[in-house]
């Protein structure tokens, strides 16, 4: 479980882009996080990670506070969650099955990690992650850089779950992507927290997306967490508040 309590970011300009942002997740939890441009969602997203040092407030995860002032709780975090990105960070020239075998790199001994070599359960391990996202057909005919945009970004999902990650923070991981590709990563998504009982934090400008695939919607606006309620469609006066 996480828990934030009273989030509070001000730039050094001064500008407090969060506010008191206060919340809960729990595991298996599929949260859109929706807000207009500028609103403060990457924002929100690198200060949980720990990538920006918070002004006020406190993160919990499963009992234990962790700071940004700790380096090892940092570390902690950037080994044990996963980031989505707009644009997959996956090695262009390797092709899907080796992109996803990176994700293992820090549960990997020493003496693999130096040598490189992959034992034949960690290559079925990988392709096992591949055909949960419905591209063992991709494994290893191409390099990344050849996929398409979804398909890179469902590669992006299967080394996030090859690397055992239990919580993915996604900034805009379908911008640019067709309907199909970012229904079916969205879909990708959802399966993890409903199977695997992860919690995936997803940012967006696109209030369908939240109201279609999210099983919680958080609404940012001036940096103020307005809304935190059960996905589902949102009346006008909330839409009003937020966009
Ligand atoms: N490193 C920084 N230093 C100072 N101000 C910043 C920094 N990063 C972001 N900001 C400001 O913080 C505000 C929120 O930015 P943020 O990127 O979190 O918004 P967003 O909701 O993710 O926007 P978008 O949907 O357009 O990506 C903006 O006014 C932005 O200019």
């Amino acid at each position: 479980m996480i828990i934030v309590r009273n989030l509070t970011k001000t730039w050094v300009d001064g500008q407090t882009v969060l506010s008191k942002v206060s919340f809960q997740v729990d595991k298996g939890e599929f949260v859109v996080l929706i807000g207009a441009s500028g609103s403060g969602k990457s924002t929100l997203l690198d200060c949980m990670a720990l990538q920006q040092p918070w002004t006020e407030g406190q993160l919990i995860i499963d009992g234990s506070e962790l700071s940004y002032k700790k380096w090892g709780d940092r570390f902690k975090l950037r080994r044990e969650w996963a980031f989505l990105e707009e644009k997959p960070a996956l090695h262009p020239k390797k092709n899907a099955l080796k992109n996803v075998f990176s994700g293992r790199f820090f549960q990997l001994p020493l003496w693999r990690k130096l040598t490189g070599t992959i034992s034949t359960s960690e290559h079925i391990l990988a392709m096992d992650y591949l055909e949960r996202v419905g591209l063992l057909d991709k494994a290893k005919m191409l390099p990344a850089e050849k996929l398409s945009g979804g398909e890179q970004q469902r590669v992006a999902i299967a080394k996030a779950l090859a690397s055992g990650a239990k919580v993915i923070l996604a900034d805009e991981p379908t911008k640019g992507l067709d309907p199909e590709s970012a229904a079916k990563v969205l879909q990708d998504l959802r399966t993890l927290c409903k199977e695997h009982d992860m919690i995936v934090i997803a940012a967006t400008q696109s209030l369908e997306i939240a109201e279609r695939h999210a099983s919680r919607i958080w609404g940012l606006a001036e940096g103020k967490l307005l809304l935190d309620i059960p996905a589902r469609r949102l009346t006008q006066s909330e839409k009003n508040k937020l966009f």
